[in-house]
């Protein structure tokens, strides 16, 4: 199907349906920041998307979520998706609960909202104020709010990145977790070129507005953090990212991008 409106997504009705993406345009104010990008993922599979700040990451995870009116493209995605993003998103002003069952209708809510906080152990703090959360478990209750609706598709647009580093191999591991229990399509946006190894069955590097280098994580699950075949790996997609694996490289004043990539990867 070929749609100049993206919010009118081809969305599958079956489960277990993969996702589909043909020549993904997307501007603004005049500059190209998709320019014809192809995607897939096989049902089930879990996809991390990398690139530079600002190579439209963000800008193609709103599009195949349907958010997006004015990129246009073909999309083919599962009805049932869901989308995490970085902030949690919460309403201050209702219960964890009802946060997580927000926009749903029907019976049983709560033992719904219940059953998906316990997934995330958080079934205790059902009745408790988003403010008394702290920020691994404002995100965990963003999690839950993704599985009470049963995805097929989860999107997650850097959903790690405000949190601590312990908190943050907390959540990983969770999310780890869920995807081997429940089996949806996951695509996570990431900076994080450690987490898209330990998480995905592949990463794919954007650049130029569209899928430049496509990686497959061959490493059998679970992964332990220091699995040999991560160094080989890991070297690969910095060196896709313009970063210097050695981190000698790029002078972050002629190439400021890179530079910043590097700065993270030796803040950790
Ligand atoms: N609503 C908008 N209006 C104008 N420009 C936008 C808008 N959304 C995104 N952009 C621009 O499009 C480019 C891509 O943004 P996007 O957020 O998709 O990048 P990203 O790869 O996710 O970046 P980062 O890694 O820094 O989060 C950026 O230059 C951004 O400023």
């Amino acid at each position: 199907m070929s749609i100049t409106d993206v919010s009118k997504v081809d969305s599958g009705t079956d489960a277990g349906r993969g996702v589909r993406v043909r020549g993904l345009r997307r501007g603004f104010a005049g500059r190209e920041i998709l320019s014809g990008a192809d995607l897939d993922l096989a049902p089930g599979e879990f996809v991390a998307l990398l690139g530079a700040s600002g190579s439209g990451k963000s800008t193609l995870l709103r599009a195949v979520a349907g958010l997006d009116t004015q990129a246009t493209g073909e999309l083919d995605v599962p009805e049932r998706r869901a989308v995490v993003f970085q902030e949690h998103r919460l309403l201050p002003w209702t219960n964890v609960w009802r946060n997580v069952t927000l926009g749903l209708s029907g019976r049983g809510l709560r033992a719904r909202a219940l059953q998906a906080l316990d997934e995330v152990g958080l079934a205790a703090r059902a009745d408790a104020w988003p403010v008394t959360l702290s920020g691994g478990e404002s995100q965990r209750v963003a999690l839950a709010r993704a599985l009470v609706r049963t995805p097929d598709l989860l999107l997650l647009d850097e959903p790690f990145g405000a949190l601590d580093a312990l908190t943050r191999i907390k959540v990983q591991a969770l999310v780890a977790r869920l995807w081997s229990r429940h089996r949806p399509a996951i695509l996570l946006v990431t900076h994080d070129v450690d987490e898209a190894l330990l998480l995905a069955d592949r990463a794919l590097v954007l650049a130029d507005g569209r899928i430049a280098e496509e990686f497959v994580v061959d490493i059998p699950r679970p992964r332990p953090v220091d699995h040999p075949r991560f160094a080989a790996l890991r070297r690969r997609l910095l060196s896709a990212l313009g970063v210097d694996p050695d981190l000698g490289g790029p002078d972050p004043e002629s190439d400021p991008e890179s530079g910043q990539l590097v700065a993270q990867q030796e803040a950790r």
